[in-house]
């Protein structure tokens, strides 16, 4: 039995259908791949990420703001977000685990990420968070929130950017691996974990969203985890991707990751952050991590998608 984290992109939760409704469908059909991994007979710990849903949240906050009712900054935000998709996927798992494994719970957990408070990401926001916005639409969003920065995301329009550093420590990975112990099913760290500092007085949450790909490797560090797998749109990492030349990335070392990282073979804000959270964990544990689509999810140990060894 291996002990695997799996990070969800934003396909496995994303739907044209923004309604509640509309997202539960999209989550229900996510965990039937992730139930093929636990009837593998592996220990499974689910990450997931938060970025439309957190962007979203922040602007019906800001939207019905009153001194009565204020907005909610953002790491608040972001535990709401934690709670609201770990509540989807929580209840969709647990109907889908009762069938098969009537003793096996979902446990969603707020979790709070440590990150380094000069972290320079504080002074570079990268992260793209909620919707796209047109050229026009952007101006109109920046007179109605001048604190905002946006900026354009990969040739798919405008969005808001936030804070994104990096994960240092995943304060809840003891009780995680509690809850592994225990027969369930953790859904942690989700949209990275909340970014949390320790000063003086304590814990303090700062204003920004981790990239759930480092977090994910930092947490399947914490766990002890023997595999991370990234599921996610494509079925492989590739070289010149969207060319002619096009060529999967299959079993790769990560000596050979870093020429491709070196050459820019894998775009910012995508397919980089995964390569270089699989890099990451291989080179801290030894351990493989995969890459893959969420198709291949129940197929892990046929030999699928980019397999990351030392
Ligand atoms: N070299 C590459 N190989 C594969 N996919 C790439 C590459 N460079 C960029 N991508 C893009 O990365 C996307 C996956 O990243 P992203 O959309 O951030 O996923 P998620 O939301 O699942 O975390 C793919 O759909 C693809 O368009
Ligand atoms: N927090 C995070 O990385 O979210 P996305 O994967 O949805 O961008």
């Amino acid at each position: 039995m291996s002990k695997i984290v799996v990070a969800l992109g934003g396909n496995a939760i994303q739907t044209s259908d923004k309604t509640a409704a509309g997202q539960k469908k999209a989550i229900k059909k996510t965990m039937a791949a992730i139930v093929k991994m636990i009837e593998n007979g592996d220990q499974i710990v689910i990450t997931h990420g938060n970025g439309p849903q957190v962007g979203n949240l922040l602007l019906q906050q800001q939207a019905g703001s009153n001194p009565n009712n204020p907005a909610m900054p953002l790491d608040t935000v972001g535990a709401m977000t934690q709670g609201s998709i770990g509540y989807w996927m929580q209840q969709a798992l647990d109907d889908l685990l009762q069938r098969s494994f009537a003793l096996k719970l979902a446990v969603a957990l707020v979790t709070q990420t440590v990150v380094d408070p000069n972290d320079p990401a504080f002074k570079n926001l990268s992260k793209p968070i909620g919707p796209f916005f047109t050229k026009e639409e952007v101006k109109k969003e920046q007179a109605e929130h001048p604190n905002y920065v946006y900026k354009e995301d990969a040739g798919r329009g405008f969005r808001q950017v936030v804070a994104s550093p990096k994960p240092k420590q995943i304060l809840e990975a003891p009780f995680i691996r509690t809850l592994l112990a225990n027969n369930c099913v953790p859904i942690a760290s989700g949209g990275g974990g909340i970014p949390v500092v320790v000063d003086a007085d304590g814990l303090k949450g700062v204003p920004g969203v981790i990239d759930k790909d480092y977090s994910a490797a930092k947490l399947a560090e914490n766990i002890k985890a023997d595999q991370l797998v990234i599921l996610t749109t494509v079925q492989n990492a590739y070289l010149n991707y969207g060319q002619e030349n096009e060529q999967a990335l299959g079993q790769v070392t990560c000596s050979q990751l870093k020429t491709y990282l070196a050459e820019g073979q894998f775009a910012p804000g995508s397919m980089k952050p995964k390569i270089e959270a699989a890099m990451e964990f291989v080179q801290h544990t030894g351990h493989q991590a995969i890459i893959t689509s969420l198709a291949n999810a129940g197929k892990l140990n046929q030999g699928v998608g980019t397999i990351v060894t030392l």
